[in-house]
């Protein structure tokens, strides 16, 4: 399937207001591939399927992580994590995407993972920071997405973590282990320096 009829495919399956969300992931995604030297092709493909499986309903979601033997730990927690690895398995299957790198942005694109890769931070970031994104902290957010990758997901991830503390919910934690490992890299990076 080329490009432009993923695209079509994919825009049907959700409402309006979340393909301009998508739009608006693909375009910064690129922008930032460009920026950190990611692939822009893969950066733009990942961000078209990314909320792919967003709009199913929760059980056939969960029928899907069982399925695809995706579920991992996240039947546990919130099911708003659960479209990312849903969203994966479905762009393989059903999109014939074979490219693990593609796949892994796609999947770890919510949580974030330890040793995310350039382009599961590429996307990831976009996700947060697309032009339509308006939660307080964004505009730092994307200020420092044009000086540095990892502290721009960092302020990311912090902002998801007191999100759901402020509102006494349950943390995935490997969005905290996450934020954990861009520190570190940061730390070392200050210490090389
Ligand atoms: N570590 C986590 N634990 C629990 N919920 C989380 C975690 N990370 C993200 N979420 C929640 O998952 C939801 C979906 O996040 P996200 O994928 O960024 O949005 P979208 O797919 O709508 O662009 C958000 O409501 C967010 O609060």
């Amino acid at each position: 399937m080329d490009r432009n009829a993923i695209m079509e495919r994919v825009r049907a399956q959700m409402p309006e207001r979340r393909w301009a969300h998508t739009a608006g992931v693909m375009e910064t995604a690129v922008r930032l591939a460009e920026r950190y030297g990611a692939d822009p092709a893969k950066a733009e493909l990942a961000a078209i399927l990314h909320d792919v499986a967003k709009y199913w309903k929760i059980e056939d979601q969960k029928r899907a992580l069982i399925e695809s033997g995706e579920a991992g730990d996240l039947l546990e927690y919130d099911p708003q994590l659960w479209h990312a690895h849903v969203g994966a398995h479905v762009a393989r299957r059903d999109y014939g995407i074979e490219d693990p790198e593609v796949l892994d942005a796609i999947r770890w694109h919510t949580s974030g993972r330890v040793g995310m890769t350039l382009l599961d931070k590429v996307v990831c970031l976009a996700d947060y920071m697309e032009p339509g994104r308006d939660f307080p902290g964004v505009d730092r957010i994307r200020e420092e997405a044009g000086r540095s990758l990892d502290r721009a997901l960092v302020l990311g991830f912090d902002s998801t973590i007191s999100f759901l503390l402020a509102n006494g919910r349950l943390i995935y934690p490997l969005t905290v282990m996450a934020r954990n490992d861009l520190i570190r890299l940061l730390d070392k990076e200050a210490d090389n320096g």
